[in-house]
């Protein structure tokens, strides 16, 4: 159990921006681009169902505490929704709502059959035990029952879950519904219907995107300076990746602070010593703030954190030529404008993260038929699509003269927007 910290945020003051408002934006702007009618947009804006529950977990110390969990589906015109569940204290019912449309947009890039989704928890894992966590999992598995389920809506890690916690989700919903269910919820430990190298996927996925980039760019990632904010999931196996890949990873960071070293950081000790929640800096005496991180010297930056971090404060002031959004939101969209006019190359959120959604998609398809496929097999199929979805989006703001994020938005809306036409729900 790690005890807390004030957390350090890259700008604490832009935390709470709007990342609904600002998305709705760009999905407009998207649909108008492609010449759909206004219509499309009163339907995509806002998700077609929010929930918003109470849980109530008896804690270690015999009293009763009762947490708020949402869960936002956002377009289920293609298929069954599907997204991550977030345990933060931060989370609000606006990002919850972000997150799901984005979630549409990358079953949209990578061509999923699928809707966005996302659910959250207000809470903060780090500070409850391992058997209160089960009971908040278990909780909130009950309050959403009616509206998920293997063909309606399937969650998936995100901030601050994991394999176990999706375990535990599996076995209530699989008590609840009265058989053996692996294909309600993705990311869960491979002997209970995981899927090789869904573990790693997300940081696979920008690995592919930020390579395809470094090309674009002419940068050899061999030797590259790469800053990678977030030591979770996302941000320790990708730090992992591209040291073994040769560059030189220079910074990292977690909730509590940032380490950064011009010679290169040591991956392979950082990894070891990380707990489950990504934290590691707490271990070294020097620090440097999440913000300090983000302008320091460096060929690519990858922030693989939480929202709101790259700024029209600071970006200005980013060294890199290259950033990889592993996050979701991770950049404001003034600070989008100003990093497309720096000539910084951009790769967006709902692409580059998408590898995670890809393998949750391989893990349901393959509890679904009952067969099992070898990683070499997955880490084919996943490489195959990021390649060919960079490509599409980088070709796109190329010949329409857009900036990445809105030709990713332009190529992600198009799928739920035909769907939702031949419905004849618009
Ligand atoms: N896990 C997955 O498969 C996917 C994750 N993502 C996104 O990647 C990002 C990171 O997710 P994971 O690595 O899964 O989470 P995680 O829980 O494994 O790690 C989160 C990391 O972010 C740090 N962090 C948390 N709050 C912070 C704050 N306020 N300021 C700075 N750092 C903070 C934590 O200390 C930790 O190092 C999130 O935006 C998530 O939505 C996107 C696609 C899939
Ligand atoms: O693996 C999934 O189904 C969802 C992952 C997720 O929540 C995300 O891409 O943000």
């Amino acid at each position: 159990m790690v005890a807390d910290k004030a957390v350090d945020s890259a700008d604490k003051t832009q935390e709470n921006m709007d990342v609904l408002t600002s998305t709705r934006a760009v999905i407009k702007k998207a649909l108008e681009k492609l010449g759909y009618p206004d219509e499309l947009y009163e339907l995509l804006k806002e998700p077609l169902r929010m929930m918003a529950v109470r849980i109530p977990v008896r804690m270690d110390d015999g009293a009763i505490k009762v947490f708020t969990g949402y869960r936002a589906q956002h377009n289920d015109a293609v298929g069954p929704t599907k997204g991550g569940i977030r345990f933060h204290p931060d989370v609000t019912a606006d990002e919850i709502k972000a997150l799901s449309i984005w979630m549409s947009l990358k079953s949209g890039i990578v061509d999923l059959p699928y809707g966005g989704a996302k659910g959250g928890i207000i809470c903060d894992p780090r500070q409850m035990s391992f058997r209160e966590l089960e009971g908040l999992s278990r909780g909130y598995v009950r309050a959403v029952s009616q509206i998920v389920g293997p063909t309606k809506d399937i969650p998936a890690p995100d901030v601050f879950t994991n394999s176990q916690i999706m375990a535990w989700m599996m076995d209530e919903y699989s008590r609840m519904d009265e058989y053996n269910s692996p294909g309600f919820i993705t990311g869960k430990p491979i002997v209970l219907g995981g899927s090789h190298g869904r573990e790693t996927a997300t940081a696979k996925g920008v690995t592919i995107v930020l390579k395809e980039a470094a090309k674009k760019k002419g940068i050899d990632v061999k030797g590259a300076r790469v800053i990678v904010q977030g030591f979770g999931n996302a941000g320790s196996y990708l730090s992992k990746f591209l040291h073994d890949a040769g560059a030189n990873v220079v910074g990292i960071s977690d909730a509590y602070g940032a380490l950064y070293d011009p010679d290169g950081l040591d991956i392979d000790y950082l990894l070891d010593r990380r707990d489950s929640f990504g934290t590691v800096t707490k271990l070294f005496n020097t620090t440097i703030s999440n913000k300090e991180l983000l302008e320091r010297e460096c060929d690519i930056i990858v922030p693989a954190a939480v929202e709101n971090q790259i700024t029209e404060e600071n970006a200005p002031k980013i060294k890199a030529s290259i950033i990889v959004e592993a996050a979701n939101g991770p950049t404001t969209m003034g600070a989008t404008k100003l990093l497309t006019e720096r000539g910084i190359l951009l790769v967006p959120d709902v692409l580059a993260s998408a590898g995670g959604v890809t393998v949750s998609y391989f893990e349901w398809v393959q509890n679904n038929q009952g067969y099992y496929w070898s990683e070499e097999e997955i880490d084919d199929k996943l490489h195959e699509i990021m390649i060919r979805s960079f490509n599409s989006i980088y070709d796109l703001a190329e010949s329409r003269r857009v900036d990445m994020r809105l030709a990713a938005y332009m190529i992600g809306v198009r799928k739920m927007a035909e769907a939702s036409r031949f419905r004849g729900w618009v």
